[in-house]
């Protein structure tokens, strides 16, 4: 999905969280949206997703050549963020069955094989509610990295995640990456090293 970004600003209430955003996001690009705690990365992944309406300035969404109206851009979109919950009272299968009508998984991707992907295998009958930080993390990024959505957006993504799944993290988001729009907050190098863009929030924020 191309994104186009125009002297984009966002306040809440009187404070400004950044203003006067110019930016082009193109498909195949990964730009690491960076800051300190509280500068409003995650302010800006909502923005640019929708979910927040810009104070300023404009946004627009193609996809191949087509104009996306913003309404529309959570039907292309993937977002895996902490504050984001899960249904947590279905099991592991049920709320993969549950998530994928709304929500479409790859081509030649299915929930059994998504649990293998995720090293949930044993958790397949286990309420979600039970299952550590590190498996719901696990889980929530399986769900954004395989979802069918040219936008992708992740907040923190390795977020309770152990070493090993750090590693699995940066090879399944470079397996599912190629021509899609991705978005990154982080504040952990190991989790952007990869992008070949940064953004850094401060750099917008003009009073
Ligand atoms: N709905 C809201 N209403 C008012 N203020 C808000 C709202 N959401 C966020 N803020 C404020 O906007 C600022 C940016 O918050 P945001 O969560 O975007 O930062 P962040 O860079 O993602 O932080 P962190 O690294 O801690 O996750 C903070 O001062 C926060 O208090």
């Amino acid at each position: 999905m191309l994104i186009t970004a125009t002297g984009l600003g966002k306040r809440f209430q009187r404070d400004w969280i950044f203003r006067g955003l110019t930016r082009t996001f193109r498909p195949g690009s990964a730009t690491a949206v960076l800051g300190p705690n509280g500068a409003g990365k995650s302010t800006l992944l909502n923005t640019i997703s929708g979910q927040l309406l810009p104070t300023e300035g404009a946004l627009a969404y193609e996809l191949a050549g087509r104009a996306v109206a913003v309404e529309d851009v959570p039907q292309h979109l993937a977002y895996a963020a902490p504050y984001l919950e899960l249904l947590e009272e279905l099991t592991l299968l049920e709320l993969l069955r549950f998530h994928t009508r709304f929500k479409a998984l790859r081509p030649g991707m299915t929930p059994d094989r998504l649990i293998d992907l995720m090293y949930l295998e044993n958790a397949r009958q286990q309420l979600v509610r039970e299952f550590s930080s590190g498996m719901k993390q696990r889980l929530k990024l399986g769900l954004a990295l395989y979802a069918a959505a040219p936008l992708l957006l992740l907040d923190e993504p390795t977020t309770n995640l152990d070493a090993t799944g750090v590693a699995w993290y940066q090879e399944h988001v470079q397996a599912t990456r190629a021509g899609r729009t991705l978005l990154l907050s982080s504040n952990v190098p190991a989790e952007y090293s990869f992008c070949d863009e940064e953004l850094l929030v401060t750099d917008f924020q003009k009073r």
